[in-house]
């Protein structure tokens, strides 16, 4: 029988070999772990555990939060806030930071999530996700305020993701290579199932709400129209198209087999970067994709060297595949450059 390797006994060898994981990192590690476990337990219920539908409420974004995006900030508010590694968090539910109560002894990390993604695939029964990263605290005095969380994605000391689909995946990195660990529903465990995942520098296959292309800023209809074009275009080669709408699950496919996803600016909103969160969806999968060969970029700029200057700012995403990426970015700059 081969050997099972479980999250724990990986967090401990790459302590021991590495040296670069604090106890205290690791233990928060494995508490989000714990929460995503039992998110995926509720998510697993479905109509059974009346999780299912809308919670009657909107989020500081304006979007309807739906029972399982409360459910799951709950969940992982309450597994982390007692276990003395942290000393706040922040999450696409809440409108601002949570500090760790003062009953709890403060911890010198903090952590920020997407509790659950991929909202509007929930009801209908397909993969959605929770996406984490973690930031030390700089400053060291007591207390914590929202500036502490500004900080660049490059700064991230682990992020991951969970994926609930037809297995539930869990996906890390600690600024080592990326490692997957596959839920064991019988023994309730973590399993190593891949390990220094790398993506695919080349790729055929791309990702992208094709609904809003007659928004699109110039570069990215540029790109995708090449790929459109196929073996008698530009590009010499058919392209396939996937799109789930939950990032989580493109991003684990992209982790998997290569691609790029994009979620760009476009022309509805002009004053507003992209649809997606820069800290607790943009960030971490940035630094997930990097560590696997891929680079993620705005079109413009290396997402992780961004300077937030707000909570819920959002940006502009290009990441994967790293042949595919560093195009979409070129195209950006030649039209910049015009
Ligand atoms: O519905 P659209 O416009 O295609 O957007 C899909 C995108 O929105 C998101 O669902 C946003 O995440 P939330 O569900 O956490 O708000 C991404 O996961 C996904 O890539
Ligand atoms: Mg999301
Ligand atoms: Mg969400």
């Amino acid at each position: 029988m081969t050997k099972r390797i479980s999250l724990t006994q990986y967090l401990v060898e790459q302590q021991r070999e590495h040296g670069h994981i604090p106890a205290q990192l690791r233990l928060l590690i494995e508490v989000v772990a714990r929460a995503c476990k039992r998110i995926a337990i509720a998510v697993n219920k479905g109509e059974l555990g009346e999780v299912l539908g809308t919670a009657g409420s909107e989020n500081v974004q304006g979007e309807v939060q739906k029972k399982l995006d409360i459910i799951s900030n709950e969940v992982l508010i309450e597994a982390n806030e007692w276990g003395g590694h942290l000393a706040a968090m922040a999450s696409e539910e809440m409108d601002s930071i949570h500090v760790v109560p003062n009953r709890y002894p403060q911890g010198e990390y903090m952590l920020l999530f997407d509790p659950l993604d991929g909202s509007s695939n929930i009801d209908v029964n397909v993969s959605i996700g929770t996406i984490f990263s973690v930031l030390r605290k700089v400053n060291n005095q007591r207390g914590v305020s929202e500036e502490d969380f500004l900080q660049p994605g490059k700064q991230q000391a682990a992020a991951g993701y969970c994926v609930y689909g037809p297995q539930t995946t869990l996906v890390l990195t600690v600024g080592d290579g990326v490692a997957m660990f596959t839920l064991d529903r019988e023994t309730g465990s973590w399993v190593l199932t891949s390990e220094n995942v790398q993506i695919p520098a080349d790729t055929k296959e791309f990702a992208i709400n094709m609904s809003n292309m007659r928004h699109w800023a110039p570069p990215v209809k540029r790109y995708i129209d090449e790929c459109l074009a196929g073996k008698e275009g530009p590009r010499g080669k058919d392209f396939n198209m996937r799109w789930v709408a939950s990032m989580v699950a493109d991003v684990h496919r992209i982790l998997t087999r290569g691609g790029i996803f994009m979620y760009p600016w476009d022309q509805r909103d002009p004053d507003k970067p992209g649809k997606l969160r820069l800290m607790y969806e943009a960030n971490p999968m940035a630094f997930l994709v990097e560590q696997a060969g891929g680079i993620a970029t705005n079109g413009h700029q290396r997402i992780m060297e961004l300077q937030p200057g707000k909570l819920h700012e959002r940006v502009s995403v290009v990441l994967g595949s790293k042949n595919e990426v560093q195009r979409v970015t070129d195209y950006h700059l030649q039209d910049a450059a015009r």
